[in-house]
């Protein structure tokens, strides 16, 4: 399913370039639950942004059931990212001024999809993740796990065939923590989604199918 090799990737700063990628080769199989752990500044965050081509490596590939995606360029890119990949961040990055409904609904319209087809769509999701009772609250007035949901929801909104989630509970205590993992178990049982999922937490991690350990831009083995 996710094929990367060679990946580097460094960035320039008024102290010199940094490395912070130094030669990744991983391969995801389809369905997979692959947990991404390691200490702080280990690469994790900018390896998660390569897979889901949000950021370019420096140089390596990845493909995406053989295909190079960072040989595609413009719309073909932006088409990638919005239905192949669906992303969960830290920090939920939920519009403030809109709905739960409608941020669950906004890659759906991203995608030139009506609000006749988004509407149905969102709402259906909404009620997987258990927020069928809070389509009209904004994200100020939900719970941290609560935002989390609806973030995993828009997510999942495009039927990705992978989801990528950065450190999807490091705002949560850890009863919620385990509820989102639990959530994440669910969705995977229903869908067959290919995860993979950064945390602080080896517990957490230690429930997924496989554990990568990040050391300093490289994969431990
Ligand atoms: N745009 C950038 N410019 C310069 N350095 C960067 C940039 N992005 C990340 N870095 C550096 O790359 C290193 C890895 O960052 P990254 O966010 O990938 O680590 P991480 O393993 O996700 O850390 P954390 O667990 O704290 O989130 C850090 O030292 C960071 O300062």
């Amino acid at each position: 399913m996710i094929e990367a090799q060679g990946l580097n990737k460094s960035f320039g700063t008024i102290d010199g370039r940094v490395e912070v990628l130094r030669g990744i080769d991983l391969r995801i199989e389809r369905g997979e639950r692959v947990g991404v752990v390691g200490t702080s500044g280990a690469g994790k965050t900018t390896l998660m942004h390569i897979l889901g081509a949000l950021d370019r490596p420096t140089s390596g590939t990845v493909r995406f059931d053989g295909e190079d995606i960072f040989a595609l360029k413009g719309a073909p890119l932006d088409g990638f990212r919005n239905r192949t990949v669906g992303f969960v961040f830290q920090f939920h990055q939920l519009l403030p001024e809109f709905t739960a409904l409608e941020n669950v609904m906004m890659p759906a319209l991203v995608a030139r999809k009506s609000f006749r087809e988004a509407i149905p769509m969102a709402t259906k999701l909404l009620g997987e993740v258990g927020l069928g009772h809070r389509l009209k609250h904004k994200p100020g007035q939900l719970s941290g796990g609560e935002q989390q949901r609806v973030a995993i929801a828009r997510a999942l909104v495009m039927s990705p065939r992978v989801l990528l989630a950065d450190e999807p509970t490091g705002n949560l205590d850890s009863g919620t923590s385990g509820d989102i993992f639990r959530l994440l178990d669910e969705i995977h049982q229903a869908r067959e989604l290919t995860m993979v999922v950064v945390t602080h937490s080896e517990t957490l991690a230690g429930r997924l199918d496989r554990v990568l350990h990040m050391v300093d831009g490289r994969l431990a083995s």
